[in-house]
């Protein structure tokens, strides 16, 4: 397949947009840009004003050594033929140069200091306040562009902190100080040169956005590989299973294709940047030697300019080009940082809409009695999840929820865990209303264990420990001896210290879920949630586990939901949900003999055994 076709294959496919979407730049902002300055403030007192003196040092320099050459070198003394006087200004001049060199290298170590500073903190600052954001925030997010602004955003305001503030202010306080002394030097040839100025800032900015767009586009294509190689890798037993390996490639050719044009055009404008500088530089240059040698034909007395003037201008045009270029570039650095920011801003002005209210209160000994009463609650405005749900849990008692899929179960369990809030009635947990009560002081007595129970990258031991991080290795040990899940750890390469990657890829479902009974057991919390937590498990495993469970449930409250109703038939209470509401409940007896839902429930469960 040509690289063409590749592309135009792969347009209908929608997916691995979402860095796309996010605008590059924005207009500038002063309520912003002042925001932004504002992560400068803790060190105004050190690595700024450091690297401004050292920055205004060298500057200085740089515009004071064109007037020694040609006004006092020129003019004066080799005019005057005064050799000593000429020993004295070499020295001069390179006592300034070394005084340039030293600023030079201060401003460009305080200033990356600076600017990885701030960018560490803004890092920080953003990730502590997203891990506090609620539940609704994720739902509305993908991880991967959560991760753009983490990562992408902060990166791309490092250039404007490290560089793009200080070399503003060192091209404004270059141009300014070039301009007024090429006027004091000679107004005429000054207006003449400065011609080539607002041509020479036109075309810089224009070329230099047009040159960072592209190279913006290498960088979304680039990410989009990530994602579909990311997405590839991840998803790789579906692909294989459902053979599709040579649709998976053609995807990738055609993003690969888009990164392979977007690198050309990018080369190709980057490498027109340095031409039009010379030619701008050239021209500048013309002026200066065809009006500065009439200037100076014309001779001082006459209006002229003297030949040290004109020695003079040829440093400051050299000069002259550089600052205008950078200020072009700080200008875009500048719109970039709009958007980054916009962006960041964004998440940093995101409230979590489940916080701790002023007064909450700590709940002295949870003892883990659990009340819904009549609570609504929808996660969009438009569908009520739950509706009129009333229930009351004894401190110490199981209970169970069955239903079909998307009639509440896991919505309950979140609202225990105090996720979310609900839209109507109250969750109380020992009378006390989940609003009223101190986040942390609620979460450290309830433990939740999913059917896709994540693991952490670390050790066996380290995954256990999440929850009690200060549990001594016997301890962990023997939670992990006490749900069953002993014997397969030491039967791993190192035992409690075999590292699992992400998501636990080296276990076996059942073998995480009882890595994270273990973990729950461990927290010793008073209310455990189990969700779907032994649907990975096979039916001599859930022997083990049904003693397992028993310890783990011991003197705790237990809210167990499950499909398969053979792990939930000692509950002491079964709340049958349809639909968001409350059908039935009562004990497992109880409910068969009502012959309702949960009786037809079981009856087909057994009727598909009966079938196997
Ligand atoms: N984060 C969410 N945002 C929006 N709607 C959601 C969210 N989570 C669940 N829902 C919706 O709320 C309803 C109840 O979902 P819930 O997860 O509680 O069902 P469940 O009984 O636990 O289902 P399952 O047995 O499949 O796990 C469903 O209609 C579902 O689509």
């Amino acid at each position: 397949m040509t690289v063409k076709e590749a592309t135009n294959e792969n347009r209908h496919l929608n997916r691995f947009y979402y860095t796309v979407d996010q605008a590059v730049e924005k207009p500038f902002n002063w309520k912003q840009m002042w925001r932004l300055l504002g992560y400068l403030r803790p060190y105004s007192k050190t690595y700024l004003p450091g690297a401004v003196i050292a920055m205004f040092i060298s500057t200085a320099v740089r515009l004071i050594v064109p007037i020694l050459i040609g006004k006092v070198a020129f003019d004066h003394i080799l005019a005057n033929q005064n050799m000593t006087m000429l020993t004295y200004l070499v020295i001069i001049i390179a006592g300034l140069y070394v005084l340039s060199y030293v600023g030079n290298i201060f401003r460009i170590k305080w200033v990356n200091i600076l600017g990885q500073n701030v960018i560490y903190d803004l890092r920080q600052h953003l990730f502590s306040h997203i891990q506090r954001l609620s539940h609704r925030f994720f739902d509305r997010r993908s991880a991967g562009s959560i991760i753009v602004r983490v990562m992408n955003d902060t990166n791309s305001l490092q250039d404007l902190f490290t560089n793009g503030i200080i070399n503003l202010l060192m091209d404004m306080v270059m141009l300014v100080g070039i301009v007024v002394i090429l006027l004091v030097l000679s107004p005429k040839l000054a207006l003449a040169i400065m011609v080539v100025l607002p041509i020479m800032f036109y075309i810089s900015t224009k070329l230099r956005r047009n040159i960072r767009r592209s190279w913006q586009n290498v960088r979304i294509q680039q990410s989009r590989m990530n994602s579909h190689l990311n997405e590839s890798i991840q998803g790789i037993r579906i692909t294989q299973s459902f053979s599709q390996e040579a649709a998976n490639g053609a995807y990738f050719e055609g993003l690969n294709t888009d990164n392979f044009k977007g690198w050309r055009t990018a080369v190709k404008k980057s490498a027109m940047f340095g031409p039009v500088v010379e030619m701008c530089n050239a021209l500048g240059t013309i002026i200066l030697i065809s009006y500065g040698a009439f200037l100076i034909l014309q001779g001082e007395a006459n209006g002229g300019i003297a030949i040290g003037t004109f020695v003079a201008f040829g440093f400051y045009i050299g000069m002259f080009w550089e600052p205008i270029s950078r200020l072009g570039q700080v200008y875009n650095q500048l719109l970039m940082a709009m958007s980054a920011s916009e962006r960041i801003f964004e998440f940093l002005d995101e409230q979590p809409d489940v916080v701790d209210k002023p007064g909450a209160v700590d709940i002295a000994d949870i003892q883990g009695a659990i009340t819904f009463d009549h609570v609504q609650f929808a996660y969009d405005s438009d569908r009520i999840a739950l509706e009129d749900i009333s229930l009351d849990v004894q401190a110490g008692e199981t209970i169970a929820l069955v239903g079909h899929t998307g009639s509440g179960k896991s919505t309950i369990a979140n609202l225990i865990n105090r996720f979310y809030d609900p839209t109507k009635g109250a969750v109380k947990v020992d009378g006390y209303d989940l609003r009223d009560v101190r986040l942390d002081n609620l979460r450290r007595d309830i433990s939740v264990v999913l059917q896709d129970t994540f693991i952490f990258s670390g050790t066996i031991m380290e995954n256990i420990r999440f929850g009690r991080p200060d549990a001594t290795h016997d301890e962990v040990v023997e939670a992990a001896q006490m749900v069953g899940a002993d014997a397969f750890i030491w039967g791993l390469a190192n035992g409690y210290d075999t590292e699992v990657e992400e998501r636990g890829n080296i276990l076996s479902a059942g073998e995480r879920q009882l890595l994270s009974f273990a973990r729950a057991l461990l927290a010793d919390p008073k209310i455990i949630i189990l969700d779907e937590a032994t649907a990975s498990i096979d039916t001599e495993t859930e022997v083990k586990i049904q003693e397992a469970l028993q310890r783990l449930l011991e003197g705790r409250t237990a809210i167990i939901i499950a499909h398969r109703l053979s792990t939930i038939r000692d509950s002491d209470n079964i709340f049958i949900l349809e639909n968001g509401r409350i059908l039935e409940n009562g004990s497992h007896d109880e409910l068969m003999q009502q012959h309702g839902t949960y009786f037809e429930l079981v009856k087909s469960q057994f009727d598909m055994l009966d079938a196997i």
